[in-house]
Parts: structure tokens; C-alpha cells; sequence
């Protein structure tokens, strides 16, 4: 089997974000949105909230909103997606059938039937960012793939496609020329040793 899921780089700051529960899960999935996107809009709906909840949403109070309420239909109007992790099966599949009804892609979080989409791995190095998807087969794995990608990934990553980026501006030609001289001198990053 192979995996065919597509990955996307997503602009979660300037789209509306709704978790549904706000217990351990809800953390954890608020946690890694907000370490690999501090910026995302996010609103947390739940009948209560985990207290290491309410302190990661206070660090980001710009961006994240913390709801005590049940959750309800009227929730999903204007977001674009969805996750919910609610410790009330019922509840959780109504998230999910509200949602395909609308088009809004949904995640019901650690199930993989009800997923459109699943959260990754992810390692940031500045500009540079590498997610990780075992195809739902094994998210300790990704854990753990992302903890090596972490160590190994160099530090000047960023610093390099930053150069890249500034010496791209300084060449003249058209956009044929431009492919190859960019080609050309990154060549060696690939070339084994
Ligand atoms: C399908 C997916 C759907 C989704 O949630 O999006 C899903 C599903 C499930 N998670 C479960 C449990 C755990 N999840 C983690 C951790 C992470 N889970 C994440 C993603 C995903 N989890 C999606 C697939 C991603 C892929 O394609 O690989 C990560 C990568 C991203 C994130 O959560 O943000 C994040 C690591 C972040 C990081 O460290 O970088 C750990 C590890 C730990 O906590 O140490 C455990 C405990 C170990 C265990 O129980 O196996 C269970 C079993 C529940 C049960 O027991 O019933 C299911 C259901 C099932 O596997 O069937
Ligand atoms: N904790 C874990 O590591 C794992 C949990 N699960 C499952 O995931 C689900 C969630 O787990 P936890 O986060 O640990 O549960 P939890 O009990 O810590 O959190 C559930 C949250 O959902 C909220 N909630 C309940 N009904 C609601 C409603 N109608 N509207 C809005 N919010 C509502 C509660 O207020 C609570 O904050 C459970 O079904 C659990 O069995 C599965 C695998 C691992």
C-alpha cells in the first residue's frame, strides 16, 4: 500500500479554525497547530477546558478564543476546518456529518474514518518545513520521525533559502535561465559524497 494522501501547506492564520472539546486531545491537537503555526485562528469550543489549555490559549490570546459551550450546529457558519475531539461519540459524528453536508473539511481527531484530512509530523527550520504522514498507520511513529527530522535537519537550513532566495533576485535572463542557474548551484546538496 502506499500512501496517497496530498499534503497542502495551509494559511491557518488567515482561515477560521474550530475544535470541538477541549480536553487531552484538544491539547494535543491545539498544541502542535500552534507550535508549527502560532499565528492560526483558532476557536475551542468544550463544556470544559484541560488548565494546560487555557494557558497555551492565553500565550496566543491574539489569535485563540476558548468557548465554554456545547457544541451546536450554528458552530460551523464560516469555518474552514474543523476538528473535534470530544470524549462523546455521538457528538464527535454529528461534528462530522454537519460538516460534509457544508463542505468544510473535517477531522475527527485519532479516528480515521471520520477524517478528511489528517494532522501530520511536523518539523520547522525557519523557512523550511517537512510534515510527516504515515498514512494513519502509525502517528507514534510520526512522533518519532519528526523527532529525527528535528535533529537532523541543519540548523542553516533557513540561512541557505534565504541565500537562495536573495540570489535568485539577482540574476538577469528569463525564467529558463534563471531554472538552470538555480539548478546548477544547488547541485551539490544532492550529490553523494
Ligand atoms: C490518523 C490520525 C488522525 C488525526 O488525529 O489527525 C491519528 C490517529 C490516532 N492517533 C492515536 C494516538 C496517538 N496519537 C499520537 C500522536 C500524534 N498523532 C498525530 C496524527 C494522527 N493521529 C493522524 C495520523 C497521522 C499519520 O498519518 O501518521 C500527530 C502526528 C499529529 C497531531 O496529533 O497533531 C501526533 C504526533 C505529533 C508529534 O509528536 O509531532 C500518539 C503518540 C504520542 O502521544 O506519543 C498517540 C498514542 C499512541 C497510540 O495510541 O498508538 C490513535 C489511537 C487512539 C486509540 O488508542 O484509540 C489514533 C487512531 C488510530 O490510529 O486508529
Ligand atoms: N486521551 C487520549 O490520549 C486518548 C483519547 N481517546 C479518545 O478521544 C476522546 C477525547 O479524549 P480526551 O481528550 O482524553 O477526553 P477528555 O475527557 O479529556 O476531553 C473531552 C472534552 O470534550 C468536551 N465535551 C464533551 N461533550 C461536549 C459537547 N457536547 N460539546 C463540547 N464539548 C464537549 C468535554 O468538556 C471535555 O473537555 C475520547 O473519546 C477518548 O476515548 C482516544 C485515544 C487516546
Amino acid at each position: 500500500m502506499k500512501n496517497e494522501l496530498y499534503p497542502i501547506f495551509v494559511k491557518v492564520a488567515e482561515l477560521n479554525v474550530l475544535i470541538v472539546g477541549g480536553g487531552n486531545v484538544g491539547l494535543e491537537k491545539s498544541f502542535f497547530m500552534l507550535k508549527s503555526s502560532p499565528n492560526a485562528r483558532i476557536e475551542i469550543v468544550s463544556l470544559d477546558f484541560h488548565e494546560d489549555l487555557i494557558a497555551l490559549a492565553k500565550k496566543h490570546e491574539k489569535n485563540v478564543t476558548l468557548t465554554q459551550r456545547a457544541y451546536g450546529t450554528d458552530l460551523l457558519e464560516k469555518r474552514h476546518l474543523v476538528i473535534a475531539c470530544t470524549d462523546n461519540i455521538e457528538v464527535n459524528k454529528q461534528v462530522y456529518y454537519e460538516c460534509k453536508e457544508r463542505f468544510t473539511l473535517v477531522n475527527i481527531a485519532d479516528t480515521p474514518q471520520y477524517c478528511d484530512y489528517y494532522l501530520g509530523g511536523i518539523v520547522t527550520k525557519g523557512n523550511v518545513k517537512v510534515a510527516i504522514s504515515t498514512n494513519g498507520k502509525s502517528p507514534t511513529m510520526a512522533k518519532r520521525l519528526r523527532q529525527l527530522f528535528e535533529e537532523v535537519l541543519p540548523e542553516d537550513m533557513d540561512e541557505v533559502v534565504q541565500n537562495l532566495n536573495e540570489y535568485r533576485k539577482t540574476l538577469k535572463g528569463d525564467f529558463e535561465y534563471k531554472v538552470d542557474q538555480m539548478n546548477e548551484i544547488t547541485k551539490t546538496f544532492i550529490e553523494k559524497k
